[in-house]
């Protein structure tokens, strides 16, 4: 059995003309990792608080650990024991201290055991030595470790995060986000962790849900998403992807129309499968429109034609903009797509 089973769970709000959440169904394991990724507005925090029980679904059920998660319309206090919700707000208590907003949710335990777990907590969370401070003196990244910390409490089975970093530099972003992982294999919690950006889905997920308008778009392991992003939209979400129409290709290499399929669809390749590469290897040759230097390499962006630029990996740091420079790419690394949206 599943820890949880979304079965075509549909949401519309009233004065809204379209379903914040259409139709979706998935599953999750215990102890899986899974992040949910789309565009803002597309129902994100609509389809966390459907599972959580904190929304009534207008169709479609969520069961977890195979019983039925009822909403506030059947429950006076919503939202499911064995599962717990960090917001983007955090949804601190303002006037209790550190340690009274989270020793809340210990409430039911020894005074003892409240101390040793919260001292706990905030070592995990980097914010030992925080407990007398109120959520007013701590910075918005603090609020949101502080809001973590009190969702892990109490070891939840299922632990839903609304963008937890969104707030975080770099650096503590780093070390919490693999102590997250690590405290969801480590444990058996599942998590589920919506985020904008693609690329902490990629390092920290087991599966990947991708979201559009209130419907699943794609649902797939960090590999296949990567590999084969079934619609234009997924690709897009890559910083190093390039989606463009196989016309525009078609006109820049008349010699290889035979090889390009001529229905119009768009197609992607990866930054890092593209070269620039000497004059007389040139497959095409473009302009040097933008660098953007990444430490490891530089992603410049060449324009083909008025309408066609592409995006290229380059360890060469000697470029500049206006340059002329020959690329070449394999056109059997061309990716289509399965699904047009
Ligand atoms: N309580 C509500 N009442 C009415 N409409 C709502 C309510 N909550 C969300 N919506 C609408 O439902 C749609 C989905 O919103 P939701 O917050 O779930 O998206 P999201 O993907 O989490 O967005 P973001 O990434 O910006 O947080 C939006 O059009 C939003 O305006």
């Amino acid at each position: 059995m599943s820890l949880l089973e979304v079965q075509q769970v549909t949401k519309k709000y009233p004065n809204q003309d379209s379903k914040a959440v259409n139709a979706v169904s998935f599953t999750l394991q215990k102890g899986e990792f899974v992040s949910l990724v789309g565009e803002s507005g597309c129902g994100k925090t609509s389809l966390l608080k459907l599972i959580d029980g904190k929304e009534d679904a207008d169709e479609g059920q969520v069961l977890f650990q195979g019983k039925k998660v009822t909403g506030p319309s059947q429950n006076l206090l919503p939202g499911h024991p064995g599962i717990e919700m960090v917001f983007q707000d955090f949804d601190l208590f303002p006037n209790q201290t550190v340690f009274q907003n989270i020793s809340y949710f210990l409430r039911r335990y020894q005074k003892w055991y409240q101390e040793e777990r919260i001292q706990e907590l905030l070592d995990m969370c980097g914010l030992l030595g925080a407990e007398k401070k109120y959520p007013r003196e701590l910075s918005g990244g603090e609020q949101q470790r502080i809001a973590l910390a009190r969702a892990m409490a109490n070891s939840p089975q299922l632990l839903l995060m609304d963008e937890p970093f969104s707030n975080l530099d770099a650096l503590l972003k780093n070390r919490l986000k693999h102590q997250i992982a690590d405290l969801v294999h480590q444990t058996g919690t599942a998590a589920v962790f919506v985020t904008h950006d693609v690329m902490d889905a990629l390092s920290l997920s087991d599966k990947i849900i991708i979201m559009k308008k209130g419907e699943l778009v794609q649902v797939a392991t960090p590999q296949t998403l990567y590999q084969y992003p079934a619609t234009p939209y997924v690709a897009r979400f890559f910083p190093n992807s390039n989606v463009f129409s196989i016309n525009a290709l078609s006109a820049l290499l008349p010699q290889a129309v035979d090889v390009l399929p001529q229905n119009g669809q768009e197609a992607f390749l990866r930054a890092e499968e593209i070269e620039i590469c000497p004059e007389g290897d040139a497959l095409l040759t473009g302009i040097v429109k933008r660098l953007e230097y990444l430490g490891a390499y530089t992603q410049v962006q060449i324009q083909l034609s008025k309408d066609f630029s592409l995006r290229v990996n380059s360890t060469n740091i000697n470029l500049s903009l206006g340059e002329q420079v020959p690329i070449r790419f394999d056109l059997k690394s061309l990716h289509y797509f399965t699904k047009k949206k």
